[in-house]
């Protein structure tokens, strides 16, 4: 479906199938609240699916393939040819997702929606790699645009599946940069602030990371009231098929959940584009990333785990599909006061 098709037809949650969940949570036999945000998360999930009967059995974690041309600039600790290998390693479960993923039971779907390489990762392009927004702008408005509706066309296709929770990963060397420059623009903050190593990089690629970030946002001028165009100016096609997912999960009613820094940048966008989405949109983890706070507090949303953890791929995602499984087993199978005999708890303030 297409974007603005897509925007329109979003719809906020369902507030009275959250409150019968809400009454299922308190009838069952523990302290009030007591599972925190785990009730609260799984409570938000029965909103998206519009029924008290949360399933996510089937979870998937799809990567978002891509290439970035700002790697041109010396942005990344490592060279572009680690995009097409590790997208690769996704088709033989060989990799750190792949492994996490393989312990819960989720399925991993690679996307190839802008490797500069053509690989057996199903395809999906939108172009051979961005370029470098040192010089030019990263793609054109069409373009982010086209990578967005991918996203959205691949939720689809997984909803069709029976998948009842994504996972939103990627895999793109030089993604922080331009995950950087986004949240710069987005959340009108220092390019200094929003930048960090990455997937490890020296003190001075950090200095020249940050001087391509200031340059490209100087030389191109993104509009910040127009997430579509600071995407297509300093963003990539990884982020833009992430934005797609977050938006077709909200489409097909199926919770979809971010992973880290590049992750979160993918959801702003998204939300920012349909304020409705922001209920079908699940935080997971806070990366270690410098802007990663900053970009949860924007969006109002809280990380269920704080492990440190700085890698993407979805890996801080697919950390929370175990807590995800264990909150929904509860609240499907766990006694109520009724069941055992007890009286229900007074609510304690
Ligand atoms: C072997 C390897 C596996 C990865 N898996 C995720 N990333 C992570 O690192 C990249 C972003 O970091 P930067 O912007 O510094 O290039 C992304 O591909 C992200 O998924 C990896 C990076 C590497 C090297
Ligand atoms: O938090 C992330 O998503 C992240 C951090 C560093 C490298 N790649 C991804």
């Amino acid at each position: 479906m297409r974007l603005e098709e897509t925007i329109r037809k979003i719809q906020p949650l369902d507030a009275k199938v959250m409150e019968q969940a809400r009454v299922r949570w308190d009838s069952i036999a523990k302290p009030l609240n007591s599972l925190g945000m785990l009730e609260d998360v799984v409570t938000q999930m029965t909103g998206i699916v519009g029924s008290t009967d949360v399933d996510i059995n089937r979870k998937v974690l799809v990567e978002m393939c891509a290439d970035n041309g700002i790697v041109e600039a010396g942005v990344s600790q490592s060279g572009q040819e680690v995009t097409a290998l590790v997208a690769e390693n996704f088709l033989e479960g060989n990799s750190v997702a792949c492994v996490m993923c393989r312990q819960c039971h989720a399925d991993v779907v690679p996307i190839d929606i802008g490797m500069a390489v053509d690989t057996k990762v199903p395809r999906y392009k939108v172009a051979y790699g961005t370029r470098n927004f040192v010089k030019e702008p990263a793609m054109t408005r069409q373009q982010a645009i086209q990578g967005i509706e991918v996203g959205i066309q691949v939720a689809g296709e997984l909803a069709d599946q029976g998948y009842g929770l994504i996972a939103t990963g990627e895999m793109g060397i030089g993604n922080t940069t331009t995950s950087s420059a986004v949240a710069s623009v987005l959340l009108g903050a220092p390019v200094e602030e929003m930048t960090g190593r990455g997937a490890g990089l020296s003190s001075e690629g950090l200095r020249r990371k940050i001087d391509a970030i200031k340059t490209g946002i100087e030389l191109h001028r993104p509009n910040p009231e127009d997430p579509v165009d600071v995407l297509a100016k300093v963003g990539g096609l990884d982020i833009a098929g992430m934005v797609g997912l977050f938006l077709g999960g909200a489409l097909r009613h199926i919770p979809v959940l971010m992973d880290g820094f590049i992750s979160c940048v993918a959801a702003l966008i998204a939300i920012r584009l349909c304020p409705n989405a922001d209920g079908y949109i699940l935080a997971s983890h806070l990366s270690k990333e410098p802007a990663a706070r900053r970009l949860l507090d924007a969006m109002g949303k809280e990380a269920m785990i704080q492990a440190q953890m700085r890698m993407g791929e979805g890996t801080g995602a697919v950390a929370a599909f175990s807590l995800l499984d264990q909150a929904v087993t509860v609240y499907r199978t766990m006694s109520t006061f009724d069941d055992i005999n007890l009286e229900q708890y007074e609510h304690l303030e």
